[in-house]
């Protein structure tokens, strides 16, 4: 019996196997056709190669530079793949033409990529970050609305200022000489702002021991369920973490109850908050929420369906704005403490900014505008994210057939990745010294901030979606940075981002490109004298210079009266 029953497996097997063989030979020759036939550029990989580099990549955990590795290699910016039995293909690109092609010209032909929105759906539902076509754009023309007002933007610079003197910098000084982990206290202070910004209250997760408590779940909830999505795109074969969904078995159970975890704490807000609304149409909150409480009430629907809508806005706010800036701020911490002489030079730029508003009290609270004149910052900033983009790539679906414009053929329903990461590292795009941090590049003659075309530094996307909180973004890391380094000597445990470090730096695999381990750092807080400093030399300098004209013409009138004295 039992042999019966193993010969019986073992045709199935063989049958599956032939299967398999045929499938695969099939889509890879058809695939063949195609490079052959239709794409003169990029070389398509073969099934082989793609798995394998990939999974080799993975273990390596070199995920993110498995692009630029073989994007370097190949003649031109743009590769092809074929994925698992051929059954998807695949064009990577680092081609500043082609991605204003995708993302701008020829726009509704390259949608959000269908297996981006089906594993972000339950977190995501339908807001702006996972809709396409009409849902969309509406979306993007009210969220464009609410976030460029001025009013909103007096609010977000308030908010990260008043959080910045009585969370981020009390918290730091209780730290001592204790190493912390920067990167978590950023997340958390970024985390407790955006609720702030979005509900208009603060989870105070950074200053209070809040386990326990329902905003505590409610953040881990939100990272584990952000965690497990990360696991799903990392997923060699999406049929695997499907099935698991399926059978709500593995991190898939987990990541259903972290959902409704969510889902439990924002509705809860919602309704309190429409609580607070009802009969007070005159209720005049600057936060996102009430904004969208105010302005949904002309869109037609009403009950769940309205509140459905706006956990969705809401959701996708937090999502998008939660994690991005504690990343990039941590990388740019790392790579200051190995470049000295651009920390001296950013500490020096603050400096002389507080001396000419009044700031003297050592409490800089900067306005919008005075943060903007931070151009040398400005330039460092965007060019620790040039290196370390927080979404390393971008993708999207193709509708129909379209050629790109260095020449590539694109089918319908092949996916399109443009390599963020790739892009800011390559030297057809920046230069021999693209591996290099140099903040210098972003700056005119007169020291003046320049910035690039977006295809070129996609960092915050471009086109019809470039990123709606930009201008946030900047805002929030600049305060941070004026704030701590103003205060604070930072010394990275074990040595920062130094040029050598900065050949293998410690990235960790996700879909955002954090740093492996965190960033372990000690603060020690700066002397009145060393903040003084800069200061006191320019004055000192000034004075050396007077001292020596002084000296200088009495030495000349000295010499003149001796000349008189001969002549008489
Ligand atoms: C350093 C910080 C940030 C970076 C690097 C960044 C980057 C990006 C990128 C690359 C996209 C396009 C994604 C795609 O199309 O696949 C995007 C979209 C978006 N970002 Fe940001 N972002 C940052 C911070 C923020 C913040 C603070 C907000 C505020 C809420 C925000 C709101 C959005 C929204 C709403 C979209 C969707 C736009 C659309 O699809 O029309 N971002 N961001």
């Amino acid at each position: 019996m039992a042999g019966y029953i193993n010969s019986d497996h073992l045709r199935l097997f063989i049958l599956s196997l032939s299967i398999l063989i045929t499938l695969s030979a099939f889509f890879y020759l058809l695939g063949r056709r195609h490079s052959a036939i239709k794409t003169p550029h990029p070389p398509s990989s073969s099934l082989f190669r793609n798995l394998t580099g990939f999974l080799l990549n993975r273990l390596r955990h070199r995920c993110h530079d498995w692009p630029p590795d073989t994007l370097t290699t190949n003649p031109s910016l743009t590769l092809q793949a074929t994925g698992f039995l051929g059954f998807s293909h695949r064009i990577r690109t680092a081609d500043p033409a082609n991605l204003d092609h995708i993302l701008l010209t020829n726009f509704p032909n390259y949608i959000k990529n269908t297996c981006y929105t089906t594993a972000m759906q339950e977190l995501l539902g339908t807001g702006v970050l996972s809709s396409n076509s009409n849902l969309w754009s509406s979306h993007r023309r009210i969220a464009t609305h609410e976030l460029i007002s001025k009013s909103f933007i007096t609010f977000v610079s308030h908010t990260i200022q008043s959080q910045i003197l009585k969370s981020l910098i009390p918290h730091l000084l209780k730290a001592g000489n204790n190493a912390v982990d920067l990167h978590q206290v950023l997340k958390r202070f970024t985390f407790d702002n955006m609720c702030n910004i979005v509900f208009g209250f603060n989870p105070c997760l950074l200053t209070s021991n809040s386990v326990g408590s329902k905003y505590h779940s409610f953040v881990q909830a939100f990272d584990t369920a952000v965690e497990l999505i990360s696991n799903r795109f990392m997923s060699p074969l999406p049929v695997v973490w499907r099935l698991k969904r399926y059978f709500n078995i593995g991190n898939e159970r987990k990541f259903k109850q972290a959902i409704e975890t969510v889902n439990r704490f924002v509705m809860d807000i919602i309704e309190s908050k429409e609580l607070q609304f009802n009969g007070h149409s005159c209720i005049t909150n600057d936060d996102l929420l009430s904004r969208y409480i105010v302005s949904s009430s002309g869109l037609g629907f009403e009950g769940e369906e309205r509140r459905n809508y706006l956990r969705d806005v809401i959701i996708n706010f937090i999502f998008a704005g939660k994690d991005l800036t504690s990343t990039a701020l941590t990388w740019f911490f790392w790579i200051l403490d190995g470049h000295p002489h651009c920390k001296h030079k950013i500490r020096k730029e603050i400096a002389m900014l507080m001396n000419q508003s009044d700031h003297i009290d050592h409490q800089p609270n900067l306005t919008f505008d005075e943060l903007k004149s931070l151009h040398y910052l400005h330039a460092a900033l965007s060019e620790s994210m040039r290196l370390f983009p927080p979404i390393p790539m971008i993708s999207r679906f193709t509708l129909d057939d379209d050629m790109l414009p260095d020449g590539t053929y694109v089918e319908r329903g092949w996916f399109v990745d443009c390599s963020v990461y790739a892009m800011g590292r390559m030297k057809r795009i920046w230069g021999s010294d693209c591996d290099e941090f140099r903040p210098e590049r972003w700056l005119d003659g007169n020291g003046v901030y320049k910035s690039f075309d977006p295809f070129k530094y996609p960092v915050f996307s471009g086109g019809y979606r470039m990123c709606l909180g930009k201008e946030m973004a900047y805002l929030q890391m600049k305060s941070v940075v004026v704030a701590v380094m103003h205060r604070f000597e930072i010394e990275v445990v074990g040595g920062g981002g130094s040029p050598e470090k900065m050949v293998d730096p410690p990235v960790s695999m996700s879909t955002v490109l954090s740093m492996k381990n965190g960033l372990r750092v000690r603060l020690k807080k700066r002397q009145q004298d060393d903040i003084d400093a800069p200061r006191v030399k320019d004055k000192g300098v000034m004075i050396a210079f007077f001292g020596v004209f002084l000296v200088w013409l009495s030495f000349y009138k000295h010499k003149q009266y001796k000349l008189i004295g001969v002549t008489n």
